[in-house]
């Protein structure tokens, strides 16, 4: 074994000796200087995606390792483990209701960025991945999907249960939005390249949204999403890992990249989901994150949005992401929201991922942070307009205890199986944002 922790030992598996032989098949003639022309962060993307060489973990931050409560809880293989002092930070305050003091971690490199490990607990994130998956994957809220698909007004995983339970899971019960021969035949045409698809999200440059541009998004048009031509008839177990995305709170519009106000606030943000967020906002020492020595690096003017935000967070719209392990999501800055720097929440659940975030352009070395089950991480203030993505989810890292029956407070038993053997090779993310201040009316037509 050498240092370097990606090394997996001199014996390969037959997975990775197939991923070498493509890497040295896809690099055979590339030109020796392809990756000059690569920004930082396109860099950082191409190294922690590849299958061939493993990426180097000894670059990722892990404040897991070690001395972190529940570290042996799908900690993973020592090649899936980043280091604690991979990346600058310093500690900042954060109380937990009346459990006391949490840990909560500021970067210097990334100004108003707030990582919270294992701020969620198992139980909380349970309920979370139940929510996510049974209760919020569902009419109002749109999917990925329903671009696509007649989905049955229960559902996706409610479809999926059912079948379970009646031992018709292998039926095509779920049609396609335009079957394949009626498209061919039809006037209007289909764009391959539809903003709304099966796989990973499309994000494209958007000017940010500021009032003044507020009447202007309210006249843009919003078309529906094409639907695609290849979309067969399937059944609700084909379907569950081809979720990608649901809304939360007010609707977003792909094909614009805004949202889109005129549909009104959809079912606003769950109970579940404000919780943390409201928990993870009130109890983070914002003074030492914005005030606190190091907090100050590279900014101009100091920033004291935060001094409102007892009073004027409020979480009103977002996005559950839902990963398979092979899933990645590019560089992208979210800047769609009126309130350019409130606190973003991201809650992960699930296998690990790397998280990369830099700066105001991909020109900005990325630092990468190994995201856990259970880690809550803050994006506010300056940081907002940091580009940021997740290049890999790790393989083989959902803890046990979303993997195992158990008869918790919920009176969970096998009931639990069918959300294990998703969480095996999936990932949650729940990302929660703050378009209007709190009580701001945009004098929208009634949804
Ligand atoms: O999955 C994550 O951790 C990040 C997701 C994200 O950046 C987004 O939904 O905009
Ligand atoms: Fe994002």
């Amino acid at each position: 074994m050498t240092e370097t922790t990606s090394l997996l030992g001199p014996s390969l598996t037959p997975a990775q000796k197939k991923a070498r032989k493509q890497h040295l098949k896809t690099t055979k003639n590339r030109p020796a200087d392809i990756e000059d022309g690569w920004t930082p962060f396109r860099a950082a993307e191409k190294r922690f995606k590849a299958k061939w060489p493993l990426p180097d973990m000894s670059t990722v931050l892990d404040l897991h390792h070690e001395d972190m409560e529940g570290a042996d809880e799908g900690s993973g293989e020592p090649s899936q483990r980043g280091r604690r002092d991979a990346v600058e930070w310093r500690q900042v305050d954060v109380s937990v209701d009346q459990k006391g003091k949490g840990k909560a971690y500021a970067f210097p490199r990334v100004p108003g960025l707030v990582y919270l490990p294992s701020f969620v607990s198992a139980e909380e994130q349970r309920r979370l991945v139940r929510w996510s998956l049974q209760d919020h994957a569902k009419p109002p809220n749109e999917s990925n999907l329903d671009a696509h698909h007649v989905l049955p007004p229960e559902g996706l995983w409610n479809a999926y249960l059912r079948s379970l339970h009646d031992g018709t899971d292998n039926e095509e019960s779920i049609q396609p939005k335009v079957s394949g021969s009626s498209s061919a035949d039809s006037a209007s045409p289909v764009s391959p390249a539809s903003n709304v698809t099966n796989g990973p999200r499309t994000l494209i440059a958007n000017p940010p949204a500021s009032p003044s541009l507020l009447a202007t998004l309210l006249t843009l048009p919003t078309p529906p999403p094409t639907p695609s031509p290849n979309a067969k008839p399937c059944s609700p177990a084909a379907l569950v890992p081809k979720l990608r995305w649901a809304n939360i709170g007010w609707h977003y519009h792909w094909g614009n990249k805004q949202y889109d106000f005129t549909r009104g606030r959809g079912g606003g943000v769950a109970d579940v989901y404000r919780a943390v967020c409201m928990r993870a906002v009130r109890g983070v020492d914002w003074e030492s994150v914005y005030s606190g020595e190091g907090s100050a690096e590279g900014e101009k003017e100091p920033f004291e949005e935060w001094k409102t935000w007892p009073e004027e967070y409020e979480p009103d719209a977002g996005i559950v992401n839902f990963y398979q392990t092979r899933d990645t999501l590019m560089a992208h800055v979210d800047r769609s929201e009126l309130c350019a720097t409130s606190p973003l929440v991201s809650i992960s659940l699930g296998c690990s991922a790397i998280f990369l975030i830099g700066g105001p352009t991909r020109d900005t070395e990325p630092i990468p942070i190994l995201l856990r089950s259970g880690d809550v991480l803050i994006m506010s203030g300056p940081c907002r307009r940091a580009y940021h993505g997740v290049p890999r989810i790790l393989e083989d890292t959902c803890p046990t205890y979303l993997l195992q029956g158990h008869t918790g407070q919920d009176g969970e038993g096998d009931e639990w199986k069918p959300y294990a053997d998703y969480m095996r090779n999936a990932r949650i993310n729940v990302n929660v944002r703050q378009v209007f201040p709190r009580g701001f009316d945009p004098g929208l037509p009634a949804a």
